[in-house]
């Protein structure tokens, strides 16, 4: 039987008060994320982070000290595996490789060598392609897989934006929180969804990067799979950490919007797949307690996806989908190809992006 490694991607997390700053350097003196002359770079990464690091630690103290992102990877990456093992074409084992705390790519694609595939399949735990999360990871992977001396065909799963079980499975979500939160509220007051996603620097977008359109696409799918006649919801920016301008409307501009319409709000993240700092500290704290000072009526926020058994069946699908397809896989995946407005898919120009960039 043949064995498929699946490498799912994801950007890692400290797993210890004293790991918050080396995973930020590991971050800031990445150049898909900062893009300044090389020489620089690490000088001014270390900065960024040792600046960043009262902040986030922060965060993560609230979270116990350390982010829940990597357990629950496992997690998918062991419902993932069993999902997919169930089909008996092939053998498949889930591998994680984190961009910038361990599990790393280094030791992912020895432990992937060691086991033997005949092939290897990237899947970013990533809906929305972006030069700064797949882009870089994919970067990294390749020059691991080198070092590791891993040289089996391995093929991109590059997003997955407007997928229809990942819209369907997040659309079903989206639904029940709706539900509960109009129960909760007197029959006069609005219910606004707020699909927040990351936002990033317009510079990356301006060059070309698609997340933000993937991000309207993803926004467009799954309100085209909850089917409600004059759904009010806004498209909107978080986790804004440099001082450049960032896309917008920010998360904290749409919060002012609905304490101005006084409209509750259901906030739901759009381009995490699994809870994190991002999501339990920002949205469940930072944002709600800037909604109630702001008067906004109600607040509400849709679980990420985590395991949801409709989300690992998507999972799977798009695995199983690329295994079938003998086309180079991109957006492909998802059913669509890649926008012609972008020309080539982003993967297929993502090694001399990198060389731009370094
Ligand atoms: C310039 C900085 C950053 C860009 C651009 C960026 C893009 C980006 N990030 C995610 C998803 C995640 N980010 C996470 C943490 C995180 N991200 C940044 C900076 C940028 N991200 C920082 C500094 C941090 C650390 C936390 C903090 O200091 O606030 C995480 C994991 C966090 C965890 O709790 O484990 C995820 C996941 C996306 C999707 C994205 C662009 C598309
Ligand atoms: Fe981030
Ligand atoms: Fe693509």
């Amino acid at each position: 039987m043949q064995r498929v490694a699946v490498v799912l991607f994801n950007l890692g997390g400290p797993d210890a008060p004293d790991s918050v700053r080396p995973f930020l350097e590991n971050l800031f003196t990445d150049p898909a994320i900062l893009r300044v002359p090389g020489f620089v770079r690490p000088w001014l990464g270390r900065f960024i982070a040792k600046r960043r690091t009262k902040a986030a630690s922060e965060n993560y103290a609230i979270l116990g000290g350390r982010s829940p992102l990597l357990e629950l990877t496992e997690e998918q990456a062991q419902n993932l595996q069993a999902r997919l093992n169930e089909g008996g074409e092939a053998e498949y084992r889930s591998f994680i490789a984190m961009r910038y705390w361990h599990p790393m790519s280094d030791a992912t694609a020895r432990a992937v060598r060691e086991w033997g595939p005949d092939r290897v399949l990237l899947l970013p735990l990533y809906p929305q392609f972006s030069t700064t999360t797949t882009g870089s990871s994919i970067i990294a992977w390749e020059e691991a897989a080198a070092r590791a001396g891993l040289a089996v065909p391995t093929r991109i799963l590059c997003c997955y934006h407007s997928d229809p079980s990942f819209a369907a499975g997040t659309a079903a979500a989206v639904r029940k929180a709706h539900d509960a939160a109009r129960a909760g509220l007197a029959p006069e007051v609005p219910l606004r969804i707020l699909f927040s996603a990351h936002g990033l620097p317009e510079s990356i977008v301006k060059r070309g990067d698609p997340y933000q359109w993937q991000v309207e696409q993803t926004v467009a799918a799954v309100v085209g799979q909850l089917g409600i006649e004059g759904l009010d919801h806004a498209i909107c920016y978080q986790s804004r950490v440099t001082p450049q301008k960032w896309i917008g409307p920010s998360t904290e501009a749409e919060l002012e919007r609905a304490a101005h319409d006084k409209a509750a709000v259901l906030v739901c993240p759009i381009a995490f797949v699994s809870e994190h700092s991002e999501t339990l500290v920002e949205l469940d704290v930072e944002y709600r307690e800037e909604a109630e000072r702001l008067g906004v009526p109600g607040y509400f926020r849709v679980p990420a996806q985590n395991s949801d058994p409709a989300f690992i069946r998507a999972l799977r699908d798009l695995v199983l989908r690329t295994e079938a397809d003998a086309r180079p896989l991109c957006s492909f995946a998802g059913g669509r190809q890649c926008p012609k407005r972008f020309g080539d898919c982003p993967h297929a120009r993502l090694k001399a992006r990198a060389r731009e960039l370094a």
